[in-house]
C-alpha cells in the first residue's frame, strides 16, 4: 500500500498584494519524485520552501505523513544551488559539523564514500570542483537520514557533463533510499528523465502534471514528455 507522503490542501501564499500560489491541491506519495519545472517567478522555490517548513502559508494546510506541518520540516533536508559548505571545515567535517562522536563520523565516511568522495574527506571545500562541493551537500543532506529530499536546482550551475553525472548519482541514491523527493530544475528532459511525475508551476497554479519518465527508456515517449511540457510552458506565458 502506497503512503501519502506530502498533501498539500487549499495552500495561498502571498508577499503584500503578490499572490506567488493561489490555490494548490496535491498530493505525494512516499518513494515519489517529483519535477517542478516552469519559468521563473511562476512559485517553484516558495512551494519548496513552505514544504521544507522555511516559510509558512497565508492559508490552507501542509501535511507531512499525516501530522500538519508546524515549524520547520523534520524529516526534510534542502539541497540548494550552491553547495553552501563551511569553509573552514573540512569536509568530513561539514557532515557532522566537527562532532567527534564515532558513528556520526562513520556515517559520514560512509555517505563520502557512496558520493564518490572518500578520498576528500580532510580537504577543505576550498579545494573541491563546483561538482564535488555539490556531492558533499548531498551527502551533509543524506546525514540525518530524512524521509524527504528537496532539491531547489542543485545542479543548475554545473557544466553538462558533470551534471548527467550528477543526475545519475541523484537517481540511483533516491532509489537506494526510497526518498520522497521534489526536484526544481529549469531544465525540461532532466525534470523529466528523473522524475515519476513531473508538474509545470506557472502563475501559481500546477498548470501541467504528466508522468515523467523514472525508470523508463523509451525515447519517443520521453521526447514528446519533453515536447509537451515546453510547449505548455512557452503558451503559457505569453
Ligand atoms: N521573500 C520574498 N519576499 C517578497 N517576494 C518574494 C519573496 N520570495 C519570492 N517572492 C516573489 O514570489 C514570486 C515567485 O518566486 P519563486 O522564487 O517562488 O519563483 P520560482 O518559480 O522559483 O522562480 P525561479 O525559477 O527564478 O527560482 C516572485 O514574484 C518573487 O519575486
Amino acid at each position: 500500500m502506497t503512503e501519502t507522503k506530502i498533501q498539500l490542501q487549499h495552500v495561498v501564499k502571498a508577499y503584500g498584494d503578490n499572490v506567488v500560489l493561489k490555490d494548490i491541491n496535491f498530493e505525494i506519495q512516499a518513494g515519489e519524485f517529483i519535477s517542478f519545472v516552469g519559468q521563473s517567478g511562476g512559485g517553484k522555490t516558495t512551494l519548496l520552501r513552505l514544504i521544507a517548513g522555511l516559510e509558512a502559508t497565508n492559508s490552507g494546510d501542509i501535511i507531512i505523513a499525516g501530522q500538519q506541518l508546524q515549524g520547520q520540516n523534520q524529516v526534510a533536508r534542502v539541497m540548494f544551488q550552491d553547495a553552501r559548505l563551511l569553509p573552514w571545515m573540512t569536509v568530513v567535517d561539514n557532515l557532522t559539523f566537527g562532532s567527534k562522536d564515532a558513528q556520526e563520523k562513520q556515517r559520514a565516511l560512509a555517505l563520502l564514500e557512496r558520493v564518490e568522495l572518500g578520498e576528500k574527506a580532510d580537504a577543505y571545500p576550498s579545494s573541491l570542483s563546483g561538482g564535488q562541493q555539490q556531492r558533499v551537500a548531498l551527502a551533509r543532506a543524506l546525514m540525518s537520514d530524512p524521509e524527504i529530499l528537496l532539491l531547489d536546482e542543485p545542479l543548475g550551475a554545473l557544466d553538462a557533463l558533470t551534471r548527467l553525472k550528477m543526475q545519475q548519482l541523484v537517481a540511483d541514491i533516491v532509489a537506494e533510499s526510497n526518498l520522497t523527493t521534489i526536484l526544481i530544475t529549469h531544465d525540461v528532459r532532466e525534470g523529466v528523465l528523473l522524475a515519476d511525475r513531473v508538474v509545470a508551476v506557472k502563475d501559481g497554479d500546477l498548470g501541467l502534471i504528466v508522468a515523467g519518465q523514472r525508470h523508463q527508456t523509451d525515447r519517443l515517449a520521453i521526447d514528446q514528455t519533453i515536447d509537451d511540457v515546453q510547449n505548455f510552458i512557452l503558451a503559457e506565458s505569453e
